[in-house]
C-alpha cells in the first residue's frame, strides 16, 4: 500500500480575513468528496496546477470528520499488530499542531487525543469480548527532534545531555530512540496529563536551548500491547507533529542554511529528498542524513503511513504551498509494506545470579553445542545427553556472549521462533513451552536476523556495527556540511546601527506591554524587522501583514508591505525554477523549466536602504516622554538584577488569558496556549492561583516557565531563578546573533 496523502487546507484566520483565497479543494472524479488541490501558477494566474491526493478537506472539515474518515478506520489495523504513523507537513502556520493536537474543547480535540480515547475505547472492548483473556496496555513516549538531537520530552530537563539520545536500527530494521523512557497510561486521563505536561517541557526545553522553539519535529509513540495466554502482540502507533517547513525553499535553492543551528530546516529538506529518490525509484535514499527522516523511515518502515499536508489557501504563501504540494505529492508514490508485527511468545522472566534469591531452581549450565539453541526443557536436556563427551576440558558449559554466532542454514530443532509471524501459522511446540520443569530459557541473547530486509540492503555485505556505519556516515555528511558551509555564502551580519534600532524597538514593546493590542502589534513589527534583517523576505512580510490590524490604515507600514512584496516579486522572477520544478509529473501537462540553482544575492544594504526612507515604525506612536516607563533592562547584563517584580509575571501567568501571555517574549500562540492547558490541569485539584514563581516549581513545573520566560524573554528576572538559569541568560545575552535569532523565532509559532 502507498502513503496515504491527504490535504486540509485550513481557514482563514481572523486577521486573514480579507485576504486572497488561492488554494481551493475540487474533485477530479465525480466523487462527492474532494482529492484535488488546485492553486494557480506564479507566473500565469490563468494557468491552474491542480494536484490530486487521496483526500483533500477543505475549511470546513472538522476535526472529528477528518479524524473519522482518515485515522480511526486504522484503529482496527493498529490492534491487528500493524505499526500505524500519522504526521502532520507543512508551512509554518498552516495547521499541523491544530490538526495533530487541537485545542482543548472536546470539538477542537486533534488527532492525538482522539486517537487515544478510540485506542482506550477499543482496548477496552477487547479486554471486555474476550471475557477477560486478553488484556491491552498503552504505553506512551513522547520526544522531540530539535537540531537534529533527540530529547525526551517525558523526562525533565536536567536529565538531558547536549548530544540527546542516540539512535539505535534494530534487527527488525526499525530505528529506535536508544533509552527513550516509555510511561504506561491505563485511560485517557493518565495520557492527558502526561501529554500536557511534556508539551510544557517541549516549549522549554527549546527554550533553553535558545529560542528555536517552533523549530523541533514532536514524535508522540503509543505503544499497544495486547496479551493472551504467552502470545504477546505489540504495535505502535506513532503522531507526528513536524515543525514548519517555513525555510525549505529558501534552504532548497541556496544550501547556504543547511548547516545553521536550525536544523530542523536541514531535515525537511532531507525529508523532500527522501521523497524525492524513493519516487524516482532511486537506490540511495539519503534517510541518514538526518534522525526525523531515519525515524520516519518512510518507505522502510512497515504498516500503514499517513502524511497529512496541511495548508493555508493564502496567495502569501503562495510558493510555500506549491513547494510542499509538490513534495506531498511524489510522498504519494511511496509504498509501504503492509506488514504486521510478529507476535512474541511471552515466557518466563530472565534468571539471573539473584535468582536463587526468589526461591526458583537454577537453570543447569548446558554444553556449549546449544550456546544459541533456545532449547528448554526436554528438548533442551534431550541435546544435552545426545551430545558426545567433550575432549576439550574447559567451557563445557554454556557462556552467554553478545557476539553473534554464524546461523546455519538448516538447524533441527533450533528455536529461531521466540518471534513467529502471526501469518506463519506456526505452531507453538508444546516442548518449548510447556516441557520442561524448568524455566525456559529466553536470556539469551537474540540472534538478530532480520526477518525483513530493507528494501535497499545489500544482502552480502561485511558485517560492520550499526554504531561503526553510523559513525562513518555521520562522519561524511559532517564533511559534506562543512565544505557546504565554506562555499556558502556568508548571511547578512546585522549592523550594529540595525541591532540599536531593534533593540530600541524591543525597548518600546516592553513599555508597552500593558497595552496589550498595542504591544502585541509592536512584537510582530519587531519580529518582522528582524526577519528582514535576516533576510527572511517572505517570512517579514508575513509578520508585516500580521501587525497591520493592529495598526489599520498605516502608511508607513503598508509602504512598507509593497516595498517587500515587490521585492519577493522581483526575487520570484529570479526563481522560475521554483514554480516549475513545482509541477507533479503526473498531474502536471505543464512543460517542466531548467532548474536555476541561482538566486539574487540578498544584499544587506539593500535592506538598510529599504529602511532607510521609512523611519522606525514611527507610526506605532511613542509614549509620551516622563511618563515612567517600566523598569525594564535591555542590554546591561549588570542591571538585570533591578528588573521588574515576580509579581508582574504572576499577573500575566494567572491571567490564564492567551492573549496577555502572548505579549511575553518567546511567547506565540501554541507556547501559550500549553502554558494555559498546564495551569488549567495544574489547578484541577486546588482551583487556586499560582502564587509564587516557586510554587510553579514545586507544582512540578521544573522550573521550566519560569526557565522560559527567563531565558525567553531576556530581561525578567527574578532572585527564584537559579544561579544555572541566569548564567544560561548570561550565556545567550552574550551572542548578539543568539539573541535575535532568538527574537526572531521563538514566537514564529512553536512547532
Ligand atoms: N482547521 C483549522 N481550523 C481553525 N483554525 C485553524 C485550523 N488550522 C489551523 N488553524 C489555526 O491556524 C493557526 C496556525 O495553526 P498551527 O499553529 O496549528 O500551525 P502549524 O502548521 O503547526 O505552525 P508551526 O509550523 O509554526 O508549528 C492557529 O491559530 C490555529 O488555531
Amino acid at each position: 500500500m502507498s502513503v496515504r496523502v491527504v490535504a486540509r487546507i485550513r481557514p482563514l484566520l481572523e486577521s486573514e480575513l480579507d485576504k486572497d483565497i488561492i488554494v481551493t479543494a475540487a474533485s477530479n472524479d465525480d466523487r462527492k468528496t474532494s482529492n484535488v488541490v488546485k492553486i494557480p501558477s506564479p507566473k500565469n494566474e490563468a494557468e491552474e496546477f491542480s494536484f490530486a491526493f487521496n483526500s483533500v478537506y477543505d475549511n470546513q472539515a472538522t476535526q472529528e470528520h477528518l479524524f473519522t474518515a482518515e485515522v480511526a478506520p486504522h484503529l482496527k489495523s493498529l490492534f491487528q499488530g500493524l505499526d500505524v504513523t500519522i504526521f502532520a507537513y507543512g508551512v509554518t502556520g498552516t495547521g499541523k499542531t491544530h490538526t495533530m493536537r487541537g485545542g482543548l474543547k472536546l470539538a477542537e480535540r486533534g488527532v492525538i487525543p482522539r486517537l487515544l480515547s478510540g485506542v482506550f475505547r477499543r482496548a477496552k472492548k477487547i479486554t471486555k469480548d474476550s471475557g477477560g483473556d486478553t488484556t491491552v496496555s498503552v504505553a506512551l513516549s513522547y520526544y522531540e527532534i530539535y537540531n537534529d538531537k533527540v530529547f525526551d520530552l517525558l523526562e525533565p530537563l536536567e536529565k538531558r545531555t547536549p548530544s540527546g539520545l542516540p539512535l539505535r536500527a534494530e534487527a527488525n530494521g526499525k530505528t529506535v530512540v536508544a533509552g527513550l523512557s516509555e510511561r504506561p497510561c491505563e485511560e485517557l486521563k493518565d495520557f492527558e496529563r502526561l501529554y500536557i505536561e511534556s508539551n510544557i517541557n517541549r516549549v522549554t526545553a527549546a527554550t533553553k536551548l535558545n529560542a528555536h522553539s517552533s523549530r523541533s519535529h514532536a514524535i508522540l509513540r503509543v505503544k499497544v500491547t495486547q496479551v493472551t495466554g504467552d502470545m504477546v502482540h505489540e504495535s505502535t502507533a506513532s503522531a507526528i507533529d513536524l515543525a514548519g517547513s517555513e525555510d525549505n525553499r529558501r534552504t532548497d535553492n541556496g544550501k547556504e542554511r543547511l548547516v545553521e543551528s536550525a536544523a530542523i530546516n536541514k531535515s525537511l529538506f532531507v525529508l523532500s529528498q527522501c521523497i524525492d529518490a524513493i519516487s524516482r525509484g532511486e537506490r540511495r535514499i539519503p534517510f541518514r542524513e538526518s534522525k526525523m527522516t531515519r525515524i520516519l523511515s518512510l518507505g522502510q518502515n512497515n504498516g500503514i503511513t499517513i502524511m497529512i499536508l496541511n495548508l493555508a489557501p493564502l496567495r502569501s504563501y503562495h510558493l510555500d504551498t506549491l513547494s510542499s504540494l509538490n513534495v506531498s505529492s511524489r510522498a504519494k508514490r511511496i509504498e509501504v509494506r503492509e506488514i504486521e508485527n510478529e507476535i512474541v511468545y511471552k515466557q518466563a522472566p530472565r534468571m539471573n545470579s539473584n535468582s536463587s534469591a526468589t526461591g526458583m531452581a537454577r537453570q543447569p549450565l548446558r554444553p556449549l553445542a546449544n550456546a544459541h539453541n533456545i532449547h528448554s526443557g526436554a528438548v533442551a536436556a534431550a541435546a544435552a545427553a545426545e551430545s558426545k563427551p567433550s575432549d576439550r576440558p574447559v567451557k563445557a558449559f554454556n557462556v552467554y556472549t553478545d557476539k553473534l554466532k554464524p546461523i546455519p542454514t538448516s538447524r533441527p530443532g533450533a528455536n529461531t521462533a521466540i518471534k513467529r509471524t502471526s501469518n506463519t501459522n506456526t505452531q507453538k511446540r508444546i516442548s518449548e513451552s510447556d516441557g520442561g520443569s524448568r524455566p525456559s530459557k529466553i536470556t539469551r541473547p537474540e540472534i538478530p536476523r532480520p526477518t525483513l530486509v530493507p528494501r535497499h540492503a545489500k544482502p552480502s555485505q561485511p558485517a560492520i556495527s550499526a554504531d561503526l556505519i553510523e559513525a562513518m556516515v555521520e562522519k561524511k555528511v559532517s564533511e559534506i556540511l562543512a565544505s557546504r558551509t565554506q562555499s556558502a555564502p556568508v548571511p547578512p551580519e546585522v549592523n550594529d546601527e540595525v541591532q540599536k534600532r531593534l533593540e530600541a524597538l524591543e525597548r518600546r514593546i516592553e513599555d508597552g506591554r500593558h497595552d496589550d493590542t498595542r504591544s502585541e502589534g509592536l512584537r510582530f513589527l519587531l519580529m518582522a524587522r528582524q526577519r528582514k534583517e535576516r533576510g527572511q523576505d517572505a517570512s517579514a512580510l508575513k509578520m508585516y501583514e500580521m501587525a497591520l490590524p493592529f495598526f489599520p490604515g498605516q502608511a508607513k507600514l503598508i509602504g512598507k508591505i509593497e516595498k517587500l512584496k515587490a521585492r519577493l516579486e522581483d526575487k520570484k522572477d529570479g526563481r522560475d525554477m521554483e514554480a516549475s520544478d513545482l509541477r507533479d509529473d503526473d498531474e502536471q501537462p505543464v512543460e517542466r523549466k531548467a532548474k536555476k540553482s541561482s538566486r539574487k544575492a540578498e544584499d544587506i544594504d539593500d535592506y538598510i536602504g529599504a529602511e532607510a526612507d521609512v523611519d522606525d515604525e514611527s507610526f506605532v506612536g511613542r509614549k509620551k516622554k516622563g511618563k515612567k516607563s517600566r523598569a525594564v533592562k535591555v542590554a546591561p547584563i549588570s542591571t538585570i538584577e533591578d528588573g521588574p517584580s515576580s509579581q508582574d509575571l504572576l499577573d500575566i501567568i494567572n491571567s490564564r488569558d492567551v492573549a496577555m501571555i502572548m505579549s511575553l517574549q518567546g511567547f506565540g500562540p501554541k507556547k501559550a496556549r500549553d502554558l494555559v492547558d498546564y495551569l488549567e490541569l495544574m489547578s484541577e485539584g486546588d482551583g487556586g492561583l499560582i502564587a509564587s514563581l516557586t510554587q510553579l516549581r514545586t507544582k512540578n513545573s521544573p522550573a521550566n516557565i519560569v526557565r522560559l520566560l527567563i531565558v525567553g524573554r531576556s530581561f525578567w528576572y527574578s532572585e527564584e531563578v537559579d544561579d544555572s538559569i541566569r548564567a544560561e541568560y548570561v550565556h545567550a545575552r552574550k551572542s548578539t546573533s543568539i539573541e535575535i535569532a532568538a527574537h526572531g523565532q521563538t514566537s514564529s509559532g512553536d512547532g
